[in-house]
């Protein structure tokens, strides 16, 4: 068709384009120019009057084909048609009696207006022909879309009959953009039934409706109390790795921070102005890595300031300090950056020293903000980039709530005290726990203040008590996250329900510290005066040291393969084949080198005169238990545990050696032991009355080492 047109186009004669586009004005000035151009061409060369007519004859074939292959409908080609023949005619007829009369221009011209009127009519019916045909078609999807909801909805008004009991009336099915399931939104019958009726048979309805291992179908409250949410999903993300969404742009304490997403792909944000958080993940959940999406999140909000106390080796922070301490990543104008974090604690002494500036500057802000409370008309500190909230991560927290020893219970006193008394001021903090929540629950405190709640599973179903966690929320089994990174959360404002959290790589760590870098906010004046030389001086190099020491054996320090003899923690801790260092362990090394080049002469101040210096193999690594060794009632304990040689001993045995001095409980010992075992340092011998530990030197058959 284009060759045509062209090819018409190029031509020297008369313009008869049946292809090209014309609207009423212009076809109409085409037919009659056309025709006129003919005429006059025709007479003065006394051109016989047939041609015109046959030249009319082709256009309106030519427009009539054209038409036909485009599709047109059958009134606009037969006014195409009509206007070349109605054109042809004058032109015959004028050819033969002079086209240059006043009889001969005004009827061209009556055709002309004529031919316009026609166009214009044929224009407008194809416009309305068209807008028919696209209303129709999406009539058809609709019709087919209504059809696949109906299908779902009487699908599911059996099932939930059959599986409980309950007849409702599905009143609205919509499918979810992510193409991962889809919610449906029904009327609950009169007498009584509530929506977690149907919660609580969660799982049952999912194997009903045979949905994919880690799909679901949760109900939750709908618009009032007689109807119900039932979420489906037919798509497993939670099986997937997803990486930290690389987009670092800035965030509010007051519109949410993501910490992952739900089983429909759609992310979950904390809502941390009021509510404090716990975290529980037990070894290898993947808390670590969540900590690290929890700081990220902090990082890049505008009105947040990150304190963060890690007792264990810094493994939570240190990765958001070092590289900006040790001046390794430079800002796009080759400026040093901020460390992601604003104050780190992984010493006992800096946990108090934090935890004291915390409540000082939460005291002085409620006097010295009376103001500012009046002028907003509120009892809530207005937060804002210039007087930012503290958030205060407290790394397996919940432990030191739950720990029995004293130096544990005067951090947890102050931590409870932070959260008591700070709410208001625009202090809160996020503590996570390897599993200790009957504990931690118990607490009237975390329990009411404490909102904002994730269970990490990973596949670990030891001592994971969802319904302490979520209490009210039913139908909620570890086995559906079996996945690292996977597990629960329920929020205030969003119910308890499967979610995961991003893995986030050690790149993306040091690509946020430098992205969020001019972002954070300043300690504002009132409460930076309040925190006084404490905080000023938090990245002294005296005060930072202890990064140098909680520096676990790494297996690149033990060997490639790590076979020197020395206790390789991490490796432990982890369900990694040995061998395999991990890019965040590799990173760590490296900054841990870098630290140790920069603070090697550093005496370390945690290490009591006359210590021993921890042997460079063949021991256990001290250095790596430094958290621990900052107490001593369990600094006591492990060399009690060493001391009882390959026969062993037992937790009552090493309560009743500490408990005159430390005051250190049977049970404190329990879970010193449990930990231990876990990390490899103890090994459990014997069943029932004739269990006892002993130290991973002495143990029988000692495991080849990570
Ligand atoms: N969200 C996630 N998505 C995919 N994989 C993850 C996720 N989180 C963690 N992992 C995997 O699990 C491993 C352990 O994660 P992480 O170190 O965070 O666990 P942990 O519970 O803190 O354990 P540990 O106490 O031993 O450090 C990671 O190395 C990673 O391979």
């Amino acid at each position: 068709m284009a060759t045509t047109a062209t090819a018409n186009q190029n031509g020297s004669g008369p313009v008869l384009d049946w292809a090209a586009g014309h609207g009423p004005v212009t076809g109409a000035l085409s037919a009659t120019t056309g025709a006129f151009a003919v005429a006059t061409t025709g007479a003065a060369t006394h051109m016989p009057p047939g041609w015109a007519l046959a030249v009319g004859a082709a256009g309106a074939l030519g427009h009539t084909v054209a038409g036909l292959r485009a599709r047109n409908a059958g009134r606009t080609l037969a006014t195409r048609a009509a206007s070349w023949l109605v054109g042809a005619g004058w032109t015959t007829w004028a050819i033969t009696h002079g086209p240059l009369t006043w009889a001969a221009l005004g009827s061209l011209a009556t055709i002309g207006v004529g031919i316009g009127a026609a166009a214009r009519s044929t224009a407008l019916y194809e416009e309305a022909r068209e807008e028919e045909a696209i209303a129709a078609e999406q009539r058809q999807i609709a019709a087919e879309l209504s059809a696949e909801r109906r299908a779902i909805a009487a699908e599911w008004i059996d099932r939930i009959q059959r599986v409980c009991n309950i007849t409702v009336r599905v009143v609205g099915v919509e499918k979810w953009e992510t193409g991962t399931g889809y919610s449906l939104d029904a009327e609950l019958p009169p007498g009584g039934a509530t929506w977690n009726k149907i919660a609580a048979e969660s799982a049952r309805l999912s194997a009903d409706a045979r949905l994919p291992h880690g799909c679901t179908a949760t109900a939750s409250p709908g618009i009032h109390q007689g109807r119900v949410i039932i979420d489906v999903t037919t798509v497993n993300v939670l099986e997937q790795e997803r990486t930290y969404p690389a987009e670092y742009g800035p965030l509010s304490l007051h519109t949410g921070i993501p910490w992952g997403y739900r089983t429909n792909a759609e992310e979950i944000r904390a809502y941390l102005r009021e509510q404090c958080a716990l975290v529980v993940g037990p070894t290898g959940s993947g808390k670590t890595n969540m900590v690290h999406g929890i700081l990220a999140g902090f990082a890049r909000a505008e009105d947040i300031l990150t304190w963060v106390i890690d007792l264990n080796a810094g493994s939570a922070g240190l990765p958001w300090v070092l590289p900006a301490l040790n001046g390794e990543i430079k800002t796009g104008d080759g400026k040093p950056v901020r460390p992601g974090i604003d104050w780190l604690a992984g010493t006992f002494e800096e946990a108090v020293t934090m935890l004291d500036t915390a409540v000082t500057v939460a005291k002085q802000r409620k006097m010295g903000y009376q103001d500012l409370l009046a002028r907003h008309n509120t009892d809530l500190l207005p937060i804002s980039p210039q007087v930012p909230q503290i958030m205060l991560v407290i790394d397996e927290g919940a432990e030191i709530l739950a720990s029995g020893d004293r130096q544990m219970r005067k951090l947890a006193e102050k931590i409870l005290e932070v959260i008591r008394i700070a709410r208001a001021m625009g202090i809160r903090t996020v503590l996570t726990a390897l599993g200790a929540t009957g504990n931690v629950l118990g607490n009237l405190m975390i329990r009411r203040e404490a909102k904002v709640r994730v269970a990490l599973t990973g596949g670990e179903t030891e001592g994971m008590d969802l319904s302490k966690m979520f209490p009210g929320s039913r139908g909620l089994r570890v086995e559906q996250a079996p996945y690292k990174g996977s597990g629960f959360m329920g929020t205030p404002e969003s119910a308890a329900a499967l979610f995961k959290t991003w893995r986030i790589l050690p790149n993306q760590i040091r690509d946020i510290i430098a992205a969020t870098s001019d972002r954070h906010p300043r300690l504002d004046d009132l409460s930076a005066k309040a925190a006084g030389p404490a905080y000023a001086r938090r990245w002294d190099t005296e005060r930072t040291a202890w990064m140098r020491d909680h520096t676990p054996s790494t297996p690149a320090e033990a060997g490639p393969t790590g076979a020197g003899s020395g206790l390789n923690l991490s490796a432990l801790r982890t369900e990694r084949p040995t061998g395999q260092v991990s890019p965040e362990e590799e990173m760590l090394r490296q900054f841990r080198a870098q630290i140790d080049a920069q603070f090697a002469t550093a005496p370390d101040p945690t290490t009591p005169a006359g210590e021993p210096a921890p042997p460079a193999s063949g021991g256990l690594n001290l250095s790596a238990l430094r958290g621990e060794q900052d107490n001593p009632a369990q600094q006591a304990a492990l060399a009690l545990l060493l001391a009882a040689g390959p026969e062993g001993t037992g937790a009552s045995a090493i309560a009743r050696a500490l408990t005159d001095e430390y005051g250190t409980s049977r049970q404190t010992v329990v879970g010193w032991l449990r930990d231990w075992t876990r990390q490899g340092i103890a090994v459990r011998v014997g069943e029932g009355t004739k269990a006892r530990y002993v130290h991973r030197q002495h143990a029988p058959e000692q495991p080849p080492e990570g």
